[in-house]
C-alpha cells in the first residue's frame, strides 16, 4: 500500500466513530476475499519494456467507485468528494448521503449514477429521471447484490440505520430515505436491465459482473461496459480476488465494451497491473473514504493526487506500456 494512503486511514480510524469506521472498512463473513483484493496484487509482477524512447501522456484512468453514506465521513459528504474529483469519473451511489443533483452540481467533471434496481420498477425509474434531470452521464446498475451482505462488524456493533439527521436522500419522497428503505431483490433479472436501458438513453454499464458468461450475456443486452468487482469483499466471501476475475472477463468481452475494475486498488503500481491486465480504468473505494474522513475534500484530492503521482511514475518506468504479456506471477 502507499503509505500515504495507509497514513490517511490511520487518521480516518482516529477521528471516525468506530462503528463508522467499520461500516467502511468491513466486508462479508470471514472477510477472505476482502483480504485477497489486495493480496492478489502481491502475487503479480510487471516485466517492464526497455527503451521506447517516448514520454507518457498523463492520463490517469481512475475512477471513483460508488460508495454509501459519505457524510458518515465527513460532514460535506459526497459535496466534498465531488469536487475533489477533478477530472475522474466519479460514480456516485444511489445510496448518497447528498440528493444526486447536488453532487452533480458541485462536480466538475463526469458523474455516472449507479443503482440499485429497485423491485417497484415506479421507484426505479423515478430514481433514473433523478439521475437524468441532475446531468449524470450514464447509469452503473450493481448486479453483484440480490441481497445485502451479511457484515459481521456491522452485526457486531448493531450498525442497521444512519443517525439521526444523515438519510439515503435519493430515496426522499419516493419509499422512504432510511439505509433499510433500498431495497435489493433476487428477483431482479437481465428483463430488468433491458427495462432501464428503455427508460433511458444514458449509457448503461453494470457493475459486479465475475463470470465471463454474465460478461458475454451483458454485451449481447448492449451495455455501454461491465465492471469486474467483488464489491470490496462485501457481498460473496467465497469469490476469488477481482484482480483473478479479471482476465478471463477481459478475454470473453474481447473488446467489444471497456472493461473497469475495482477492488483492493492501494497504489499507483495496483493500477497498473489492473489495466495491463486489460482494465480500462481502475475504480477506488475505501481509500477515498479515508481521505475523506481524515480531511474532507482536501484529503479524496490528496488521494487522488497520490495515485495519479505514483501510477505515472511506474508507467513510466514501464515504457509507458502496459500489456498483458508484461505480468508474470510471482514465485
Ligand atoms: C462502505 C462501502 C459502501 C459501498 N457502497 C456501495 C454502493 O452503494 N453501491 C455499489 O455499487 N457499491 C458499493 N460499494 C462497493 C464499491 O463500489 C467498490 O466495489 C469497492 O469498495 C471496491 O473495493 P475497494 O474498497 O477495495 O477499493 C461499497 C463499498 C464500501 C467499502
Ligand atoms: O455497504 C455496501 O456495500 C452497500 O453497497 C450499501 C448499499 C446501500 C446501502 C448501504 C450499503
Amino acid at each position: 500500500m502507499n503509505p500515504l494512503l495507509a497514513e490517511l486511514h490511520d487518521k480516518a480510524r482516529a477521528v471516525l466513530d468506530p462503528v463508522h469506521h467499520d461500516f467502511f472498512a468491513g466486508g462479508v463473513g470471514d472477510e477472505v476475499v476482502l483480504a485477497e483484493n489486495e493480496a492478489a496484487f502481491r502475487r503479480l509482477a510487471l516485466l517492464p519494456r526497455v527503451l521506447r524512447g517516448k514520454q507518457i501522456s498523463g492520463d490517469f484512468p481512475v475512477m471513483i467507485s460508488p460508495t454509501a453514506f459519505h457524510r458518515l465521513a465527513h460532514p460535506d459528504g459526497e459535496l466534498a468528494t465531488a469536487r475533489a474529483a477533478g477530472d475522474a469519473v466519479l460514480v456516485s451511489s444511489m445510496a448518497s448521503t447528498v440528493p444526486i443533483a447536488d453532487v452533480v452540481a458541485a462536480a466538475s467533471g463526469p458523474v455516472w449514477f449507479q443503482l440499485y434496481v429497485q423491485p417497484d420498477m415506479d421507484v426505479t425509474e423515478a430514481l433514473v429521471r433523478r439521475a437524468e434531470r441532475a446531468g449524470c452521464e450514464a447509469v452503473v446498475v450493481t448486479v453483484d447484490s440480490p441481497v445485502f451482505g451479511r457484515h459481521r462488524r456491522d452485526l457486531a456493533h448493531g450498525f442497521h440505520d444512519l443517525p439521526a439527521g444523515l438519510a439515503a436522500e435519493n430515496m426522499r419522497d419516493l419509499v422512504g430515505p432510511g439505509l433499510r428503505d433500498i431495497e435489493m431483490s433476487p428477483l431482479v433479472s437481465w428483463e430488468h436491465i433491458g427495462r432501464v436501458q428503455e427508460m433511458t438513453a444514458l449509457p448503461l454499464w453494470v457493475k459486479g459482473v465475475l463470470h465471463p458468461k454474465d460478461a458475454i450475456i451483458a454485451v449481447r443486452h448492449g451495455v455501454a461496459g461491465i465492471v469486474v468487482s467483488n464489491h470490496g469483499g462485501r457481498q460473496l466471501d467465497l469469490v476469488p480476488a477481482a484482480l483473478d476475475a479479471l482476465p478471463a472477463v477481459v478475454d470473453a468481452v474481447a473488446g467489444r465494451v471497456p472493461v473497469a475494475f475495482d477492488g483492493g486498488v492501494r497504489s499507483g503500481g495496483d493500477i497498473a497491473l489492473a489495466l495491463a491486465l486489460g482494465a480500462s480504468s481502475a475504480g477506488i473505494g475505501r481509500p477515498v473514504l479515508w481521505g475523506l474522513a481524515a480531511d474532507g475534500e482536501q484529503g479524496v484530492r490528496r488521494v487522488l493526487d497520490v495515485l495519479r503521482d505514483e501510477f505515472l511514475h511506474v508507467l513510466t518506468l514501464c515504457g509507458g506500456e502496459l500489456s498483458r504479456d508484461m505480468v508474470v506471477t510471482r514465485c
